[in-house]
């Protein structure tokens, strides 16, 4: 979220797991429980620095009884939803189902859901849809890959992803979830290839989205919408990453399974002791 500041937006910071198909739900405890008494000791401000986690659906239940009952300061959210509420749609998960569940976050589009499942961008206009309408804060998806990059046209290419998820859509949403919107920068070529894109690289992407969101909801809006980098960050590539002025957080791949390590990206400011 952002917090208005003498007419400044000030974006709070996220830094978010994407645990991917890992960590079964008796897995997803002992993870949870290690990053939650990591980030006690380290004394982690969580008003400063937003940590959130996406396990498997299957841990969700078990994710949220260990928050609520440790009253933990992590937040949790899905790693897809529906852009359907309920019926003969096997397989799927409703976006009801998941905020009954606490999450607070889903992601929309994410490159393997696109490279697998075929999701394009008026998929992820409905899920987008169907997230606000359940109050989940989507965090949508967007990057190019290679051989887009070795054209020089990935900027280009992933505005056109954000605008075909967008652009039919903000007339019907209200400046309050527009603003809850989360974007994920995540360059195919980066993700679990251990390549991380270049700081300026990829803050010069991130301006750029951030710009075309000007341009889709204007200024105000657009100031208060996170803007994430994902693809193979570790606790040694972050602080330079977060120090792009337009990059407002990391959605973490790998690293987030290594209690340690994600803790470590969490901590950008100061890492902890090791
Ligand atoms: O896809 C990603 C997060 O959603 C990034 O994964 P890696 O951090 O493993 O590259």
């Amino acid at each position: 979220m952002a917090k208005q500041l003498d007419n400044k937006f000030i974006r709070t910071p996220l830094i978010a797991g994407n645990w991917k198909m890992n960590m079964d739900h008796q897995q997803a405890i002992t993870l949870l429980q290690k990053l939650a008494w990591t980030l006690k000791d380290a004394n982690h401000d969580f008003e400063r620095v937003e940590v959130a986690v996406f396990p498997p659906f299957t841990d969700l239940r078990s994710v949220q009884t260990l928050i609520m009952g440790d009253k933990l300061k992590v937040k949790h959210g899905a790693q897809d939803l529906s852009e359907h509420d309920s019926g003969a749609y096997t397989g799927d998960i409703s976006g009801a189902f998941l905020s009954k569940l606490g999450c607070e976050y889903v992601l929309v589009g994410h490159s393997e859901r696109r490279q697998y499942h075929g999701e394009d961008d008026e998929i992820c206009a409905a899920k987008i849809k169907a997230a606000f309408k359940h109050e989940l804060a989507p965090v949508l998806c967007i990057g190019e890959g290679l051989d887009v990059r070795q054209a020089g046209e990935h900027i280009q290419f992933t505005l056109a992803q954000l605008s075909g998820a967008l652009e039919n859509l903000v007339g019907e949403l209200t400046e309050a979830q527009l603003g809850s919107l989360v974007v994920a920068y995540e360059p195919v070529w980066a993700i679990g290839t251990g390549e991380v894109a270049g700081p300026a690289e990829a803050g010069e992407m991130c301006t750029a989205i951030r710009g075309r969101l000007t341009e889709l909801v204007g200024e105000e809006v657009a100031q208060q919408i996170r803007v994430l980098y994902g693809g193979s960050v570790k606790a040694e590539s972050i602080a330079a990453l977060m120090a792009e002025e337009d990059i407002d957080g990391a959605l973490v791949g790998g690293a987030s399974l290594d209690a340690t390590e994600f803790a470590n990206i969490v901590r950008f400011e100061h890492h902890l002791m090791r």
